[in-house]
């Protein structure tokens, strides 16, 4: 069974630029459609202002589209009830862009982790700190960290511990929006390893949101190109990547992509 589909999903917000200024519409998304299968990894990717953020969110539910549908695991997620929604939400879960401000700066790694799983799990303090000591490790930190504090961990560990929160409950699916574009090069290709290592350890799926073609590329099956709000092209196969029609797509790929896949010497391990 597909795990999400986007049928085609609209948004338009209204903005007033300035006080007195006039309003206007934006087209963040125009008919978007596309689909995750399980196990697989959907890149979307676009250049900034394309709507591929507006996407997540209402994919994750943090906003309601004028129109379109959006079924995950089956069930179409605008008719669910709240008791329902709460269900399937516990198999989606998000990694943004900016660590920092997606964690709470004055709790503790063990409540940072800790939070989804006091909501949807039934465990002893014990057997809590236990996993997410375990957590920690899997993401490439240490068992010592729990009682730390976000302040005291560089972007890629906080991003780290970020991860460890998505994957806490053993989602189906995440959401990675720009989940390396505020890290160095080198803490990138790492990140994007651990991703990826994930991914095959406990059978994700992701929709990795992106504007850079070559990281998103690193990892996806499947990708999608957004201009403007809309998919302008949508590649079944990366290895037809070099074979693009659209003229940003094809802009977008000659900027990012060295010629070959072999020369992408950053994210080779
Ligand atoms: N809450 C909002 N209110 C008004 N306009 C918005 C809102 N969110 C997004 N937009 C507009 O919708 C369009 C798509 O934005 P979106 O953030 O989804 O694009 P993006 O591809 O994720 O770009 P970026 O990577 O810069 O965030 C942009 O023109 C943006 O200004």
């Amino acid at each position: 069974m597909t795990l999400l589909s986007i049928q085609k999903v609209s948004k338009t917000y209204e903005i007033q630029q300035g006080w007195w200024g006039r309003k206007h519409l934006v087209r963040a998304l125009q008919a978007v459609s596309l689909t995750v299968e399980p196990g697989c990894c959907l890149g979307v990717v676009g250049e900034s202002g394309a709507g591929k953020s507006t996407l997540g969110r209402i994919v994750l539910g943090l906003e309601q589209p004028d129109r379109g549908e959006i079924w995950f695991q089956g069930k179409n997620l605008r008719h669910l009830r709240r008791d329902q929604q709460r269900i399937l939400r516990r198999d989606l879960q998000v990694v943004f862009q900016d660590s920092l401000s997606a964690v709470n700066p004055r709790l503790s790694v063990r409540e940072i982790i800790g939070e989804p799983m006091q909501n949807y799990l039934n465990m002893s303090p014990t057997q809590m700190s236990e996993q997410i000591q375990q957590l920690l490790e899997i993401v490439g930190l240490r068992a010592a960290d729990i009682d730390k504090y976000p302040h005291q961990f560089s972007g890629g560990q906080l991003q780290r511990v970020t991860i460890a929160r998505a994957i806490a409950l053993k989602p189906k699916l995440i959401v990675l929006d720009e989940p390396v574009a505020s890290l160095d090069m080198t803490i990138q290709a790492q990140i994007l390893h651990l991703l990826a290592d994930l991914k095959e350890q406990f059978e994700l799926s992701y929709l990795f949101i992106s504007h850079d073609l070559a990281a998103v590329s690193f990892m996806a099956n499947k990708l999608v190109v957004m201009y403007q709000g809309a998919i302008v092209e949508a590649v079944e196969d990366l290895k037809q990547l070099h074979h693009l029609q659209h003229p940003y797509a094809q802009q977008l790929m000659a900027a990012q992509l060295p010629s070959h896949p072999r020369d992408r010497l950053l994210f080779s391990s």
